[in-house]
């Protein structure tokens, strides 16, 4: 599967995001090793704090299925510019993901842009830091 139709199934994921507060609605699909391919939308809730972002939903959607092995993450908002992760997903995705693996941000124009795991969150807190 290329970006753009794994960016399709993102398109296809944010239809289905729960957003009364912000209206802001952002998907993304999640590409398994295996070609499988895990939908997520954002999630809100009264409690702001609590709200779900699109690309946490995904990767916890395939951990619940006990899927591990991921090839690449699209996301995909109506952004000016290719829709950005925030802090919190750049965190669980660099804990997830291989730091090698393509992460595709997108609008619903299309435009794309293409970084890995590792340049989306440099200096990242990760498992050595925490076992020393
Ligand atoms: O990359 C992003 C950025 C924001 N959001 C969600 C969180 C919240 O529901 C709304 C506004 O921030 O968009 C995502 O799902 N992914
Ligand atoms: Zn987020």
């Amino acid at each position: 599967m290329d970006n753009q139709a794994l960016v399709q199934e993102a398109l296809k994921a944010r239809e289905k995001a729960y957003t009364p507060y912000s209206n802001f609605k952002v998907g993304a699909a999640l590409l398994t090793k295996d070609g499988k391919v895990y939908h997520g939308c954002n999630i809100e809730n009264a409690a702001y704090s609590v709200c779900n972002c699109a690309e946490r939903t995904a990767l916890f959607a395939a951990y619940a299925e006990g899927d591990h092995e991921f090839e690449r993450l699209a996301v995909v908002a109506d952004t000016p510019g290719p829709c950005s992760p925030c802090g919190a997903c750049r965190q669980v995705i660099f804990e997830l993901c291989p730091p090698q693996m393509e992460v595709i941000m997108s609008n619903i124009k299309g435009e794309i842009k293409v970084v890995t795991v590792a340049e989306l969150l440099p200096g990242a807190f990760n498992q050595e830091d925490l076992n020393g």
